[in-house]
Order: structure tokens, then C-alpha cells, then sequence
């Protein structure tokens, strides 16, 4: 486990979240891992296991065959499995239309719903195109909805107030995201996934998520399960008590986390977006096409060229990440009380008490 590292006046990961989330002077990411290039030290390669898997099942939810996957264990964090970039290419721009086309529509609930009524919360992205095309979104002008979102729960929505999830308010995962998550986790060897709730949550190149652990779900012995998209993240890993010192990495576009075992209560937070060298502002890897026709039966299917490039243009500024969770172990259901799972410590209040906001507005304690 990460070493505790307590240092005088500010502990060792709260030091490190405003140094990466400082403006000015830029911070120094030489410390950063980037696992996308050959590092050793802290990394080991993970091997692992394609046969609970049909090979044909996995290019269907557009990923490469797992052999050919690039993934890898930090020494110190039993559990923790980050696979480099497994899509197969062209098929990120359908997870990401998905997660900005299709899963801020209702009935999932966003940020928006904290303060609008649902009339104006419908259909963000028709809203937003309209908007996007009729005068472009130049500096000085209202931010569209689509720029305006935050986070988006699925299936057992997420209560940032309680920070419990109950059965009152369940609606239907995406089956295509659930069967995403089922193949990525009985790689990793969880088979029986059963992907019940999603966090998603929108970056814009300004915004962090605060310290926190995911310990709402009920079973742990499940893994959290993390999609990213977009601009990349500097992503703190922490240890199991909050002030534990972290370690930093890049999380690039397509990249995929996963936190089982003792990592899946670890302490960690998102404390900056690194922004795109300028003219060069989309990954490559989010460029990309298809490069086979998809059949009816894939999951992922092509994404109009109008979708991406409205997709494109909020990727520019903007990073996406999904966080896929089961909630309950199985044949578990929820108690009759949710009050002895109200955590006490799960999320971090605002960076120094500034810029307090609601909870059930800004998720995660986040800053933009
Ligand atoms: O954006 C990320 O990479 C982390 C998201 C996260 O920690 C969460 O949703 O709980
Ligand atoms: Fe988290």
C-alpha cells in the first residue's frame, strides 16, 4: 500500500492535489507516470485471462482481442489494473457520442436536474447543436447545456447528499455499457459482473474532482470499473487513509482503470486536466474510423459525421469519464434502512472551504 507520508501543516495528498491543480506557474508532470510509454520502477506488466471470454463477443463492444492488451499493476497497489487504451480504432467515438448524445437523456439524471425543471433538461444535446450551430460557441457567448454538465448517474442513481443508492430509484442500465463492463471485468478476472450503476462525470479543462473513496456500493469485492475520454487527466492514486501520500499518472483517451481487491477503497481524486499541445487538440486515437463496416448484431455502431463533429468539438476542452459499479452482491438486496450506510468520510468537502457548492450540484466535490 501507498506509504503515509505525513508532512507538517498539509498532508502528503492534499500537497500533491494543488501542486498538479495549480495554474501558475504550470506544474512540473515529469513525476507523472505515463504508462502509454515503457516505464519501470513502480509498473509491472499484468497478464491476463481471455478465456471466460468469446474473442468475436469483445470486437463486437469495439475492443481488441484481449491478448493484445497493454495492461499493467503498480507495485504497492494490489488490485489496481490500468489497461493502456484496449479499443479497437474508431470505436471510442461511439462510447463517447453515448455518453454525450444519449446517456444525459432522461430518465438518468444530471447536475442539470439539481436546479432546472425537467422540461429544460430534456434533450441537452438537441438543445445544444441548435445553439452550437446557429452562433457558434465563441468566447461571450452562453455556455450551451452540453457545456454546462457535470455528471450524469445510471441505473441505482447515485444520492451525493445521502451518498447511498436505493431501490426507489433504479432505472435501466445501458445494456450496451453494461456489456462493456461484463467483458473488461471477466478479463481482469471478475466474471458475473453485473454493471448496476454509472457515474459519469464531464471535465472541462479547468475542472478536478476532490479526494474521495467509493465506498457506497454495498459489495466490495466487486471492482469499479473506469472509462476515460478525451483530454487527459492526471490521476492520484492514494492509499487507504485520506491523507496517504499518492501517486500520479496520465489517463489518456480510451484508457481503462480498474480498482479490485485492496484498491477498490483506496483515496484518490482527479486534480487536473492537461491541455492538448495547441493545434493538435484531439487525440489521435479519437480521429480515428471504423475500420470495418459494423455488422447489426455489434454492439457499437458508427457514429454520423454531424454527431462527431459536434463530439469532436467538445472533446477539444473536454475529458469524460465513466465510472461503472454493481452495488449489489448477488441475490443481495438493499436493507430496509439505507442510514447505516451513510458514510462518513467518503467525500472531500471543498478544497479549503473555498468555493463550497451544493453537493447534489457538483457531485464529487469538484471544482470548474
Ligand atoms: O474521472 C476519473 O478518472 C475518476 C472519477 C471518479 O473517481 C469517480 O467517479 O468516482
Ligand atoms: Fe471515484
Amino acid at each position: 500500500m501507498a506509504a503515509s507520508i505525513a508532512e507538517h501543516g498539509e498532508d502528503a495528498f492534499r500537497k500533491l492535489f494543488k501542486q498538479y491543480k495549480r495554474r501558475n506557474p504550470p506544474p512540473d508532470f515529469s513525476e507523472v507516470i505515463n504508462l502509454s510509454k515503457p516505464c519501470k520502477d513502480k509498473v509491472f506488466t499484468c497478464e491476463l485471462n481471455s478465456a471466460p471470454i468469446i474473442e468475436e463477443d469483445v470486437s463486437k463492444a469495439g475492443l481488441r482481442p484481449v491478448k493484445d492488451w497493454r495492461a499493467f499493476g503498480l507495485h504497492g497497489y494490489p488490485g489496481f489494473i490500468f489497461i493502456c487504451n484496449p479499443f479497437l480504432p474508431g470505436s471510442q467515438q461511439y462510447w463517447v457520442k453515448q455518453c454525450l448524445k444519449i446517456y444525459p437523456r432522461k430518465p438518468n439524471v444530471c447536475n442539470l436536474d439539481m436546479h432546472m425543471s425537467s422540461v429544460e433538461t430534456e434533450n441537452i444535446w438537441e438543445k445544444s447543436i441548435d445553439v452550437i450551430r446557429r452562433k457558434g460557441c465563441g468566447k461571450g457567448e452562453p455556455k450551451t447545456l452540453l457545456e454546462k454538465l457535470r455528471w450524469v448517474t445510471l441505473g441505482y442513481h447515485y444520492d451525493w447528499n445521502s451518498k447511498t443508492y436505493s431501490p426507489d430509484h433504479y432505472t435501466p442500465f445501458p445494456k450496451e455499457l453494461h456489456s462493456l463492463s461484463h467483458k473488461v471485468a471477466a478479463a481482469c478476472g471478475f466474471p458475473g459482473f453485473n454493471a448496476e450503476a454509472g457515474i459519469l462525470n464531464y471535465y472541462r479543462s479547468d475542472s478536478s474532482l476532490g479526494i474521495h473513496v467509493d465506498e457506497s456500493e454495498l459489495d466490495h469485492t466487486r471492482p469499479l470499473l473506469s472509462f476515460s475520454f478525451g483530454q487527459t487527466a492526471v490521476f492520484l492514486l492514494g492509499g487507504t487513509k485520506r491523507e496517504d501520500r499518492p501517486t500520479a499518472m496520465f489517463m489518456n483517451s480510451g484508457d481503462i482503470m480498474v480498482m479490485s481487491g485492496p484498491s477498490r477503497l483506496l483515496y484518490h481524486a482527479v486534480p487536473c486536466i492537461v491541455s492538448a499541445p495547441a493545434g493538435n487538440m484531439l487525440p489521435p486515437c479519437l480521429g480515428q474510423r471504423l475500420e470495418t463496416e459494423v455488422q447489426d448484431d455489434d454492439i457499437i455502431q458508427s457514429v454520423s459525421e454531424e454527431d462527431w463533429d459536434v463530439c469532436s468539438w467538445y472533446l477539444q476542452t473536454s475529458r469524460v469519464n465513466v465510472t461503472v459499479r454493481q452495488v449489489l452482491a448477488s441475490g443481495q438486496t438493499f436493507p430496509d434502512s439505507q442510514a447505516s450506510h451513510l458514510s462518513t468520510d467518503s467525500c472531500e468537502k471543498s478544497e479549503e472551504g473555498k468555493n463550497k457548492k451544493r453537493k447534489s450540484e457538483s457531485g464529487y466535490e469538484r471544482d470548474t
